[in-house]
């Protein structure tokens, strides 16, 4: 579905990582992650194409995205960026229905289908409940859930999740992993970055590791995520434990 063909990403002569290779598969889960500034979001931005890449490719399903237009990018992937305070003074529907804007000709009204098809994401997150609820006022858990089903109402094929549990208390934490596990089992493709090995345990079948713009290791998550390099990705000593067919790590 998506491979990172020795990618170099960046902003502008600076280059901020390089050398990445890696492949996505349909409905696989790929955690990445990394100490603060190593360049997940630099990444993310790259493979969205909100940055040209410096080097390399990101295909999908063998096509060089290189050229793409906008609409064409935002019918592949779905992107929720870090969370950001309610700031859209819309309704929970409204502001899922702006999900619909990269399958509008241009000028175009939102059409009954594209008023069923954010009804029906709202539906499928469980929140259809909140609709009419001002996004601004409803809780960071119930926010995030909405921003999902934003990026899902593109129709994409690969849903890209810039630390969807950042700033959330630990039950709205498992709420949004819950939601990733299901959304794969349905057959996304999710791309998500987190600071919790745990999550990506619990989620993720791939685990990329990035230090410093270039990949530490990455595959299935077992062999990924070993103590020795998640030691060397974080710097600190790092113990797995398997508590009750879970690993934590401590
Ligand atoms: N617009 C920009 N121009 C130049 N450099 C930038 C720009 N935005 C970010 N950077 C730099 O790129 C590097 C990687 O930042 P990035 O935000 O991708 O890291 P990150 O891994 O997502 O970090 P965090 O975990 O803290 O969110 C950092 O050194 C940062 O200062």
């Amino acid at each position: 579905m998506l491979r990172l063909d020795d990618l170099s990403f960046g902003y502008g002569r600076t280059i901020i990582g390089g050398g990445l290779t890696l492949d996505l598969a349909r409905g696989e889960t790929l955690a990445l992650l990394g100490p603060n500034g190593s360049g997940k979001t630099t990444l993310f931005k790259t493979v969205l194409g909100l940055l040209p890449a410096l080097a390399g490719r990101v295909l999908v399903e063998g096509a060089d995205s290189a050229g793409w237009s906008p609409g064409q990018r935002a019918r592949i992937f779905g992107y929720v960026p870090q969370s950001s305070p309610g700031f859209f003074p819309f309704s929970v529907a409204e502001v899922v229905l702006m999900g619909r804007t990269a399958r509008l000709g241009p000028f175009a009204a939102p059409a009954a289908q594209d008023r069923a098809v954010a009804a029906a994401m709202l539906e499928r997150l469980g929140i259809a409940h909140l609709a009419a609820r001002d996004f601004p006022r409803i809780s960071g858990g119930e926010r995030q859930l909405v921003l999902i089903a934003r990026a899902l109402a593109q129709e994409p094929a690969i849903l890209v999740l810039d630390e969807p549990t950042a700033s959330l208390d630990f039950g709205n934490q498992r709420l949004i992993l819950d939601t990733v596990r299901r959304l794969s089992g349905q057959g996304l493709s999710i791309v998500l970055s987190t600071h919790h090995p745990d999550e990506a345990f619990a989620v993720a079948d791939k685990a990329a590791l990035l230090r410093a713009g270039a990949l530490l290791a990455a595959g299935p998550v077992p062999a990924t995520l070993t103590e020795a390099n998640l030691s060397a990705l974080y710097g600190v000593p790092v113990a797995l434990h398997r508590v009750g067919g879970k690993v934590l790590c401590v």
